[in-house]
């Protein structure tokens, strides 16, 4: 943010700090070093192209493209790595400040489908919010339904009586984790426990409650005794698909009610249960327009100034975040440019090593606090704290000191009726039409990753934002645990990411004289994955093919040259593991996360690279792939031991698995060429594409185990194995040029 600390006019404390990681300069110099190399690699290219005519003219001119792309993708790379920042929040300040007038905050869940997200899922997510560390009566939850299922609202009516025995259970004796799910998890056995008589009831009240949900879910049926018992059944008496039925507002526990209580007689945070209009024709707009919804819903009911985004999966991991986030925020001097405060997205499912390369450790430790640097955090759509002005497309301006605490009072008169009739009419399919909603208004329509093009937009109203990354992690939800789940979530990100490049969004364009350049530049490490998978995939195919032919494509180990290659890949290979390990993760992970983005490149990226073109031409419309959070019980086991879940056929892994085979083809052949050659010339000019086609092979092990070792149901298909051998027959009998 180019300042050192918050703070107030009158010499109050600030309620939070930031600083600059240490060893940048240094950093600065090492990174200038690769550059070197870099431009040597580009000026060695352009001066030895072979003449026309001469074998591998055009593979080297591939090459030269590939390098050019790999080198100005590296360099874009760099911006947020120079502007590392820290923030630290002072919570005890904050309280000690603003503790009889701390604002209200709502927060939104998401979901999306009972089958992919189970409702126990769902709730475990809002019992751990319910339960934050803040004033009950000032907090209120909202619950968007996409899948408008009666199983998820009877869930929810589930959680808000066991809400009454949970949130002052976890008062009393500063239960953490707050999510039930996780905290039994984590302490399952009683004689771990103080508070053992208390711990045992909960825990079997938590229990019953899970069974009731459970069952009615799996007989598909909800009790006639239950649905009498709440008027908001009624709702599924009409015909309700997923995506065609009326608007549904359910306020479930109402903050007003001085007799809505838990078991300690402490007021209970508002509960509210959405799900807006659907019908056939009409786009819903995914999850933006869910969270738009939400943004009407809310405002109608409690209007809180402060925002918490959640995916149904993402429970809070910390009762303090809210308090935490209310330090930027309300801090005297820089809390009123805040637009947002963005964590990083963790997870509670990785395996030990991390095998599909899940947890972002440098994204999160590195490149995100260093776009946060800039003062522009990347909005994730999850685990962000939003200053709902600024969702409503506020412009940022010099005078604004914040509303923060201005109280809503519309709401205090009205009956509970009152306010559900009029937020349904908020979120009904015609609202919006002829509206700037998700356009100037809310999360903006028409892009897969409304988050990324959202905080963009914010960004570029004037508005700040922070990136937030403290030790423990705020919020834990599901990670993807089968490859094919990893790679349709990679597909829609890159995707989404690259529809705003293309859009009127992007950085350069949009961003310009608005944003740093170098968050312009940061933006587009994510903006550019899908393009990225080109070089890549030229990379992984070509030099192995040039090999079988034995045209050379790298300068001799005996010339110069040679040593600006050698330099640049060793350089930042051991860079990138030092980093790796400095932001938490292990050699192994590392290693993992190499394979992992080697994968998604020539298969996620690249696909998506054609789909995005597809719908630039109005060939096709967007969509949202969900990703799957339960597996079965045999899938979940080879997740646990780290062994790759392929199982589908899909085309990916047919590209996956011809470049693999294509690679341990090429170095055997290549091995056997360099070690018959006894005037050592082979080793000397192909020894760099042998040990390309080496790493690869090694990178790829767990494909060819899947795709000629194992037998379990994880291991690749036959069909996509001839595939890729009849595409690796042809790709070798193809000449070269
Ligand atoms: O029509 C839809 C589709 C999705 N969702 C919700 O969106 C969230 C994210 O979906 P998920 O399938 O879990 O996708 P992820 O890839 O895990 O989501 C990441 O990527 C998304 C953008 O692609 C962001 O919006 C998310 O916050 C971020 O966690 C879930 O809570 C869904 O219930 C809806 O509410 N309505
Ligand atoms: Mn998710």
């Amino acid at each position: 943010m180019g300042k050192q600390e918050g703070g107030g006019e009158e010499s109050l404390p600030p309620l939070f700090e930031s600083r600059r990681a240490r060893f940048i300069g240094l950093y600065r110099v090492f990174a200038s070093t690769i550059l070197v190399g870099v431009c040597l690699i580009w000026v060695y290219r352009v001066t030895n192209i072979p003449r026309a005519g001469e074998a591998g003219r055009w593979a080297w001119i591939g090459m030269l493209m590939s390098e050019f792309l790999f080198g100005l993708y590296w360099i874009i790379t760099q911006s947020p790595r120079w502007n590392v920042t820290y923030l630290q929040p002072f919570k005890d300040r904050l309280s000690h400040r603003y503790e009889d007038k701390l604002p209200g905050v709502d927060i939104f869940i998401c979901t999306a489908d009972p089958k992919m997200e189970p409702p126990t899922l769902v709730i475990n997510t809002v019992l751990s919010v319910l339960s934050y560390n803040y004033p009950t009566e000032k907090l209120s939850v909202y619950l968007s339904d996409d899948g408008s299922s009666e199983f998820t609202f009877y869930a929810l009516l589930e959680a808000s009586r066991f809400a009454k025995y949970w949130i002052p259970f976890c008062k009393k004796f500063s239960v953490e984790p707050r999510s039930p799910e996780a905290y039994f998890a984590l302490h399952s056995d009683v004689h771990d426990i103080k508070y053992g008589q208390e711990w045992l009831e909960i825990k079997k009240l938590h229990e019953e409650m899970k069974n009731r949900i459970e069952s009615a879910v799996a007989t598909a049926e909800i009790p006639v005794e239950i649905k009498k018992q709440h008027k908001g059944f009624s709702e599924w008496n009409l015909k309700v698909a997923k995506n065609d039925h009326q608007s549904i507002v359910q306020i479930i526990t109402d903050g007003r009610d001085i007799n809505s209580v838990d078991n300690d007689g402490c007021r209970l945070p508002t509960m509210v249960y959405m799900s807006r209009e659907k019908r056939p024709q009409q786009p819903h707009n995914f999850k933006a327009g869910a969270l738009n919804a939400l943004l009407r819903v809310s405002s109608e009911i409690s209007n809180a100034p402060f925002i918490l985004l959640l995916d149904c999966d993402m429970y809070a991991n910390n009762a303090d975040s809210i308090r935490e986030a209310l330090c930027f925020f309300l801090d005297e001097k820089y809390g009123p440019e805040i637009a947002y405060v963005q964590h990083p997205q963790g997870y509670n499912n990785l395996t030990k090593d991390d095998i599909y390369g899940n947890e972002c450790f440098v994204v999160n430790a590195v490149e995100l606090a260093g776009l946060g640097g800039y003062g522009t955090a990347l909005f994730c759509g999850t685990g962000c704290f939003h200053r709902r002005e600024c969702l409503f497309g506020r412009k940022y301006s010099k005078d604004y000191r914040g509303h923060w605490n201005v109280e809503s009072q519309k709401t205090i008169d009205r009956s509970i009726k009152e306010l559900e009739e009029s937020a349904k009419a908020l979120i009904s399919c015609s609202y919006e039409k002829g509206t700037q909603w998700g356009k100037e208004m809310g999360l903006i329509y028409g892009c897969p990753v409304e988050d990324i093009a959202t905080g963009l937009a914010i960004q570029c109203r004037g508005w700040k934002s922070i990136y937030y990354n403290p030790e423990r992690k705020d919020f834990l939800g599901v990670a993807p645990n089968t490859l094919d789940i990893a790679l349709i979530q990679h597909k829609r990100w890159s995707e989404g990411l690259f529809q705003i490049f293309f859009s009127k969004y992007c950085p350069f364009i949009y961003g310009h004289g608005k944003i740093h350049l170098g968050a312009q530049m940061a933006y587009c490490i994510y903006l550019l994955w899908a393009p990225v998978s080109f070089p890549t995939l030229y990379y992984v195919t070509v030099p192995p093919l040039c090999l079988l032919h034995g045209i050379p494509l790298f300068p001799k180990v005996s010339s110069l040259w040679f040593l600006a290659f050698a330099y640049v890949f060793i350089a930042k290979n051991v860079y990138s593991i030092v980093e790796a390990l400095r932001s938490g993760s292990t050699l192994k992970a590392w290693w993992y996360l190499q394979r992992m983005w080697l994968i998604r490149r020539i298969t996620s990226y690249f696909f998506a690279f054609f789909d995005t073109i597809k719908r630039q031409l109005g060939l096709s419309e967007t969509e949202f792939a969900l990703t799957d959070k339960v597996i079965t019980d045999d899938v979940s086991k080879r997740y646990e031991q780290e062994i790759m879940e392929f199982g589908t056929a899909s085309i990916m892994y047919t590209v996956l698995a011809t470049s693999a085979l294509l690679n341990f083809l090429s170095l055997v052949w290549g091995t056997k060429r360099v070690v018959m050659d006894r005037h050592y010339k082979a080793l000397d000019q192909l020894i760099s594409q042998v040990i390309l086609s080496g790493i690869l092979v090694l990178i790829n092990l767990p494909v060819y185990q899947a795709l000629f070792i194992r037998s379990d149901k994880g291991h690749i298909p036959s069909s996509v194995m001839f595939k890729s051998v009849f595409l690796l027959a042809l790709a070798c009998l193809m000449p070269i040029y």
